[in-house]
């Protein structure tokens, strides 16, 4: 059995937990620089996505509201971090939070200070998150195959005029990817959100409305991405009771 110690052992791997003397100070100072990097690379990225992709919002954001306006409801997906991100974006749009609720929460907006979250009236709209029932996606994954846990849900719920969305770092999962395959073929209104170059989501004109978020860290392109989904939801939201 390894044991920590022993030449090659853990601590190869996570040279902290060796009993060597520490320098705390520079253990903090190489955190603190750690995090400010990683700050000022995230707040960089979503600034970069205004250019990239400001026109492609509103225009998936007008798509969203007459989709909700006919009666459409969101499906949304995605692979570990991105299930619990379409799980929030899911939730965001079905029960926003009330304007009086956002601002209390802050205690109140300073005059001339950025309004935190909506001032104006919300509106709900019939979203579901596809990762949340445990037996739903065993079965599936069991019985049909986990490419298609997504999909085969889809097939049951979607309608044409519905919304797809599915959130991908890599682009590449094969759920994702037949899951709009399928939304596509149902007349479902697809958005895709992924990172790096795009992948494979990327390809053949997959999705109707594609947001690449241009970066190599599954990180960052999570928290991009979830930035995306909340602008998504403004704009929608401004749409839907009738501010533009
Ligand atoms: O959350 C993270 C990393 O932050 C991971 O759980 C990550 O989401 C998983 O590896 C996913 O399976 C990756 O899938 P995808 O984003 O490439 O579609």
């Amino acid at each position: 059995m390894s044991t920590v110690g022993e030449s090659g052992g853990i601590e190869a791997l996570y040279p902290f937990l060796a009993p060597a003397p520490v320098d705390r100070e520079a253990v903090v100072t190489d955190l603190c620089a750690s995090t400010r990097r990683k700050a000022d690379e995230i707040v960089a990225l979503r600034r970069s996505l205004v250019a990239l992709h400001a026109e492609r919002l509103v225009a998936c954001a007008r798509a969203m509201a007459a989709a909700f306006d006919a009666g459409g409801r969101l499906f949304a997906f995605g692979n570990g971090g991105s299930s619990t991100d379409a799980q929030a974006v899911a939730q965001l749009f079905a029960a926003p939070p009330e304007p009086a609720h956002a601002v209390a929460a802050v205690g109140g907006v300073a005059a001339g200070a950025p309004v935190p979250a909506r001032a104006e009236p919300v509106r709900a709209v019939a979203a579901v998150p596809l990762a949340q029932d445990v037996a739903l996606l065993t079965a599936l994954s069991n019985d049909v195959g986990y490419e298609l846990v997504f999909a085969r849900q889809l097939a049951a719920l979607g309608r044409p005029g519905d919304v797809a969305m599915g959130l991908s770092t890599s682009g590449g999962s094969a759920n994702v990817l037949n899951a709009m395959t399928e939304a596509s073929r149902r007349g479902m209104l697809t958005v895709g959100l992924v990172g790096y170059d795009g992948g494979p989501m990327a390809q053949e004109d997959r999705v109707a409305y594609l947001f690449v978020v241009p970066s190599a860290s599954v990180h960052r392109i999570q928290e991009a991405q979830i930035t995306l989904c909340h602008v998504l939801w403004e704009l929608t939201q401004r749409v839907l009771t009738g501010e533009t």
